[in-house]
């Protein structure tokens, strides 16, 4: 099992932000988290990561039960993960080449000299991305969909057990969107691919090879399982508490408001 929630629930002050959450995630599976603005999502990420621990219930994430056995470093290093907290910490002057690389370390700069292996893999990783043509320009100078898939290569570099992908698309125009959700099926559909957990607002990113989807709202599980059992009208329209209708289109769910 990669991931088990078991009535985990976290108060902040005297607000409850999440309430009894249960969650299975098991290996092989790809998951979509779709939950609103102030739905918890943030916080449900880093009590995956151990960023913030859980007022109550019980969290195991790759065999490691919290409070236990676990450690944040063991345990972030077998976890990949884009947001855009970890956008804002990426030294800006390294190269996209260096930026990769230094996910090997899970590290944010190069503190350790890399092995001839580990720069081969991160050049790979800069093809599969197809971010090798501006490998050597500095993080800076890329733009937001170039930084993403710099981020999504680096967080691929340790080779991950769990991918976990916070709204990667934020700030990204139509065709640089679509190009980035190419390239996540692509990585998703390897054999070799890291459970992944997509989390965002919109029903339209949602692809195919993710099965399944968990619907997040005001702090608790709306419901989850099946993303074909998910994203339909009747679910949607409850989950969002207003009439809508799901269209599908090459395989992809499209939203309208009736
Ligand atoms: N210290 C705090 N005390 C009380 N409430 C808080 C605190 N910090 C955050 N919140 C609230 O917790 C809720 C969940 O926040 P969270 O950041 O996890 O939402 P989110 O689903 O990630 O939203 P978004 O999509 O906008 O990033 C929000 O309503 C937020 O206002």
């Amino acid at each position: 099992m990669v991931l088990n929630m078991e009535n985990v629930s976290l108060r902040r002050g005297d607000r409850w932000i999440l309430k009894n959450i249960n969650w299975q995630i098991e290996k092989g599976q790809h998951w979509v988290l779709l939950g609103l603005n102030g739905s918890g999502k943030t916080f449900l990420l880093n009590l995956m990561n151990a960023y913030t621990f859980a007022t109550k219930g019980e969290i195991n994430v790759l065999g490691m039960q919290f409070g236990k056995t676990y450690l944040a470093e063991r345990l972030r290093q077998q976890i990949g993960f884009v947001s855009s907290a970890i956008q804002q910490k990426i030294h800006q002057d390294d190269n996209a080449f260096q930026v990769v690389l230094s996910g090997a370390f899970a590290s944010i700069g190069l503190y350790e000299r890399p092995t001839e292996e580990m720069s081969e893999r991160a050049i790979a990783l800069l093809e599969d991305l197809g971010c090798i043509e501006y490998a050597n320009r500095n993080y800076e100078t890329l733009s937001q969909g170039e930084r993403q898939r710099v981020l999504i290569a680096r967080a691929l570099m340790a080779q991950p057990s769990l991918l976990i992908l916070d709204e990667p698309t934020n700030g990204l125009d139509f065709i640089a969107r679509e190009k980035l959700l190419e390239s996540i099926e692509n990585i998703a559909k390897k054999p070799d691919a890291p459970t992944m957990i997509y989390v965002t607002h919109h029903v339209e990113e949602i692809l195919p090879v993710f099965h399944q989807t968990l619907l997040l709202k005001d702090g608790e599980v709306c419901d989850s399982g099946q993303t074909s059992e998910m994203i339909t009208s009747s679910q949607l329209s409850r989950f969002f508490g207003l009439p809508v209708e799901v269209s599908w289109n090459n395989h992809r769910p499209f939203l309208s408001k009736l």
